[in-house]
This record gives C-alpha cells, sequence and structure tokens, in this order.
C-alpha cells in the first residue's frame, strides 16, 4: 500500500524558517553596540518575543542563537541536553585563567572535566547532607545582620531607619559565603568592615560589568586593542584571585598543623575528602567565593522591595515565621521546610526578576522547538525575563504573589531561575538557604516600608540588576 502522506501540519518546518531578529548579523552588533543596549538585553529580547511570536533565530556578530520562553519548548531543549551539557563559554574568562595559568572551575569547564568535578562537589556544596552542615553558618550571620540594623536604628532619633541597603547586602552576602566556604568570619558586619574585602566586592562588581562588553568580542582583538575596558577586566581578576587565595591559604594552614575536629565549611571539607587536587579546589572554590556575592544580594533587595509595596504579602510571611517558630525549637531546615509562602515568595522574586537572564544548552541531537527542527549543537537559550513575565505562561504576570506557586496549577518548566538538570546552578542551595534565614529574621525583627511603589527599572550587567536602588525604611516590631 502507498505510504500514508503525512498532513504538512504535523512535518517540523526547517531549520532556515524560523523568524529572525535582524536581518544583518554585524548591523545588529553595531546597533546594540551604539545604543549601549547589552544593558537591557533583556528588554530586547521580551519585545523580540512580541514582535516574532514563542521562537526566533537571532544572528549578532558571529553569535548566533534560537531564542524560546515557552515552559514545554524549555522541556524540549533540555531533554536533548546529554551528560555533558553545555552553554556559551565566556572567552575573557577563559582567556585570563590562561594568561594566570589558573585552572578554570565547573562553570567554565566541559564534558569529562566537568562531570568529574561537579559530582565531587555536589556533596559539600548542594546535597541535603552538605546544606545541614552549613546551615547554622548562614543562621549565625542573618542575626548578625538583624543586630546590625537594630544598633543603627537605636543610633537616630526616630524609631526607623531609612537606607539605601545595596552595599549591606553585598556586605551580608560575601560574609555569609565566605563562612560557609572558609569558616571563618570577615567582620563585615561591624561598625568598620575592612578595606580588603570592600576591595574584592567592588573587584566582583568591576568583573561583572566588564564582562558584559566583552562577550561580543574575541579576546584576542581585546588583548591586542589592549583597551582600558580588558585591563580593568584583568586587573579585576587578579584583586578576586589574590582575595580568594588569601582565604584559601588561611584554611589550608590550618589544615596542615591538624585536622580540624568539628565542621569548619565547604573548603576544609573538600580539602580532608583530599578526592579533588588543591588547584582544581582553589578554581571552584574561588568561583564560589565571587559567585555567591551579587547573585544573592540581588535578589533580596527585590524580595524586600516587593513585599514592602505588597504589605499584605509581608504580613501573611510574618504570620507564616511565627508560626514556624511557635512549633518550638526544631531543627533549622525543618524551620525551614514548614515556610512554603517565604519559599514562593523567592520564587516569585526570580520570575520577576531572574539573575541570570537566560539558561542556555547546545541540544546534542536535532531537537522540534514550536514545530521548527533545529539542528543538534545549534546554541539555543530559553528567555527567562521574558518568560517570567509572559501572560501566555503566567495569568497576571506583573501581579507579585506568591500563592500563585503554591495553587494545584501545574507549574513544571516555569520556575527555571537556578537552570536545570545536572548543570543547574550548584549555588542554588546556599542561596536559597542564604535568602530564606536572612528574610526569617529580618520580617521577624522588623516592618519594611518602600518610600517609592513605582515599579524599578531593571539593568542586565551579566546579572540583572536595579537601575537605581530602591530605598527601604525598617521599622523595629516591638
Ligand atoms: C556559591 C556559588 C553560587 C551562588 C551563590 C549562585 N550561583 Fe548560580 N551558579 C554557580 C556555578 C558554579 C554555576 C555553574 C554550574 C555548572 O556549570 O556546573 C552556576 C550556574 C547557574 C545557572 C546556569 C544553570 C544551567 O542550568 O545552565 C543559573 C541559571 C544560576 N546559576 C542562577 C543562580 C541564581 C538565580 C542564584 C541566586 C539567587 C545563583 N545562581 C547563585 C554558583 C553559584
Ligand atoms: C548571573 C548568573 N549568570 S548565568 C550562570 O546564569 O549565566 C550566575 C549564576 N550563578 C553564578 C554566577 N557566577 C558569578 O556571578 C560569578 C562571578 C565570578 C566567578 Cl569566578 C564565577 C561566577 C559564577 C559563574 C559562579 C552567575
Amino acid at each position: 500500500p502507498a505510504p500514508v502522506p503525512v498532513p504538512a501540519a504535523a512535518r517540523p518546518l526547517p531549520y532556515e524558517a524560523i523568524p529572525r531578529s535582524g536581518r544583518n548579523a554585524w548591523l545588529s552588533l553595531y546597533r546594540l553596540w551604539r545604543s549601549n543596549s547589552f544593558q537591557r538585553f533583556h528588554l530586547v529580547m521580551q519585545r523580540n518575543f512580541q514582535r516574532l511570536g514563542p521562537i526566533y533565530r537571532e544572528t549578532i556578530g558571529t553569535y548566533n542563537c534560537v531564542n524560546v520562553l515557552l515552559p514545554r519548548d524549555a522541556a524540549q531543549l533540555f531533554q536533548s541536553e546529554g551528560i555533558f551539557p553545555r552553554r556559551m563559554g565566556i572567552e575573557s574568562w577563559i582567556a585570563h585563567r590562561q594568561i594566570r595559568n589558573h585552572k578554570c572551575g565547573i562553570f567554565l569547564l566541559n564534558g569529562e572535566e566537568w562531570r568529574s568535578d561537579r559530582l565531587i562537589l555536589n556533596k559539600e556544596v548542594i546535597s541535603p547532607a552538605g546544606t545541614r552542615k552549613f546551615l547554622p553558618f548562614l543562621n549565625a550571620v542573618a542575626q548578625d545582620f538583624v543586630t546590625l540594623m537594630h544598633r543603627r536604628i537605636s543610633k537616630n532619633t526616630r524609631r526607623s531607619l531609612t537606607i539605601d541597603l545595596y552595599g549591606d547586602l553585598f556586605r551580608f552576602t560575601l560574609e555569609a559565603s565566605s563562612y560557609a566556604l572558609y569558616g571563618e568570619r570577615l567582620g563585615l558586619l561591624e561598625e568598620s568592615p575592612n578595606a580588603e574585602s570592600q576591595r574584592f566586592i567592588s573587584a566582583v562588581e568591576t568583573m561583572l560589568r566588564t564582562t558584559l562588553p566583552l562577550l561580543f568580542i574575541p579576546p584576542g582583538l581585546m588583548r591586542w586593542v589592549n583597551t582600558k575596558l580588558w585591563r580593568d577586566h584583568i586587573e579585576a581578576w587578579d584583586t578576586i584571585f589574590k582575595h580568594a587565595d588569601k582565604c584559601i591559604q588561611n584554611i589550608y594552614q590550618e589544615f596542615c598543623l591538624g585536622q580540624p575536629r568539628k565542621y569548619s565549611g565547604i573548603m576544609a571539607e573538600l580539602l580532608m575528602q583530599a578526592e579533588l587536587p588543591l588547584d582544581s579546589i582553589k578554581a571552584n572554590v574561588t568561583e564560589f567565593t565571587a559567585g555567591g556575592v551579587d547573585t544573592t544580594a540581588m535578589p533580596l533587595l527585590f524580595t524586600l522591595f516587593e513585599l514592602a509595596r505588597n504589605p499584605s504579602v509581608q504580613t501573611a510571611i510574618r504570620r507564616e515565621i511565627a508560626e514556624a517558630e511557635s512549633q518550638g525549637p526544631r531543627e533549622l531546615s525543618k524551620v525551614l521546610n514548614s515556610m512554603p509562602l517565604l519559599k514562593s515568595a523567592l520564587k516569585e522574586t526570580l520570575r520577576l526578576y531572574p539573575v541570570g537572564i537566560t539558561v542556555q544548552r547546545y541540544p546534542t541531537k536535532d531537537v522540534v522547538l514550536q514545530n521548527y527542527c533545529v539542528p543538534a549543537g545549534t546554541l539555543c537559550q530559553v528567555g527567562l525575563y521574558a518568560m517570567g513575565r509572559s501572560p501566555e505562561v503566567f495569568s497576571n504576570p506583573e501581579r507579585y504573589d506568591p500563592l500563585r506557586w503554591l495553587s494545584k496549577e501545574d507549574n513544571s518548566f516555569k520556575a527555571l531561575a537556578f537552570g536545570f538538570g545536572a548543570r543547574q546552578c550548584i549555588g542554588r542551595r546556599l542561596a536559597e538557604t542564604e535568602m530564606m534565614l536572612f528574610l526569617m529574621h529580618v520580617l521577624r525583627n522588623f516592618r519594611i516600608d518602600t518610600v517609592s511603589k513605582a515599579d524599578i527599572k531593571t539593568v542586565f550587567g551579566f546579572i540583572l540588576m536595579p537601575e537605581k536602588p530602591p530605598l527601604l525604611t525598617f521599622r523595629p516590631i516591638d
């Protein structure tokens, strides 16, 4: 019998038929560069989806990519990632490691090298057992932040404090992640935080800010032209590595003097296990140290702002915290697991303000996205910012409503702020725990208000951040 003809609708359309954002690759790069709209990349993507639909192809300079925003296309993409998932590399970061002869951490590794480091690190950094060990360290720092705020409020006449929390949040996240990593306090929440750590924090900011324009320029050209941008980038990296090296030296000396009996942080556990060579431990712990600052500080700032302009949500979460506390002293991880509304508030913040605005993969086999055939090896990315604000995916997307995550609705492949699968963010548990403990202590001690209720404009500086930090008011709860 003659083969049954496949109806045209079901047969996937060719790759070339995918709608395209720009005609000419170099013109697009020039336009982006001229209008400095790298910083508005997330908004450019959102507008492209509104113009072209749920899938489009982008060619900027040498960079060619297929963009999707619907959960089911994200699911398709992740199901073809293979056992060595891969993202777009950051050439300027790799170039720095080569110039300075440093090893790369898992963020920059791929294939077997990535997988062997990742499996060893998972045990101490993201596993429930590893998280339970560093959780008390994060709790101590969150309590110290509350003490710092009380001390400041008691100093001024009015029983409240209106402040730009930007700098304090960076000090909090660096203090917390450093304590969990090295088992030592930097003293950043004291009255006079030490200058060396401040230099490290601004080096991370400089490095992230200079990464963006370098993303699309081959480092060979950058090094040859040797612009100020490149020099600032390398100088920031050197400061970052020097700081991490000092912290690592401290704990390494202590470690050589004798095995510390009790848990003293992730780094000590990795040294004790001795499954990773020292230079691999250094490369990864340096990534965690630098990657643990801005990434966690920003969602805290956005959450406090949204709770300030949604007082009924703030009250509901405060009630949930009181409820969790009233069940008597329990292991901290159990207390955190009994605050689903607080955890959903963090999900809601990351929906509206995703720290990493996209998740990228190179599929290892041909994949069909929106009925188009996308060949293996094509760079694809899920536009998290556009997905989080798409009415096709979330009802009333502009509303800050944590309850949406607790409804019976099917939310699969909608909460992708930490990525997906074996290559998802390894700092996820550290970040989630740090943010939950911070918010639990802060909301139990203060009512948060904001000067202006208007939307915060966001800029993309490799991390999604506010164009202008909001002013927040803290009022002690007696
Ligand atoms: C302590 C370190 C650390 C912290 C804190 C951290 N990250 Fe990450 N993140 C990493 C590392 C390392 C990787 C690369 C993992 C890999 O490639 O195996 C990563 C990767 C990611 C990815 C890519 C995942 C994928 O599937 O490709 C996303 C998205 C991400 N992080 C989001 C976040 C968000 C959101 C936060 C905070 C709210 C955060 N990260 C905080 C270390 C961290
Ligand atoms: C913002 C988001 N971009 S992403 C991974 O989704 O494309 C992200 C998520 N988690 C961690 C990071 N990191 C940093 O900030 C950072 C700084 C310096 C170094 Cl040495 C390593 C890092 C990493 C990559 C860990 C960045």
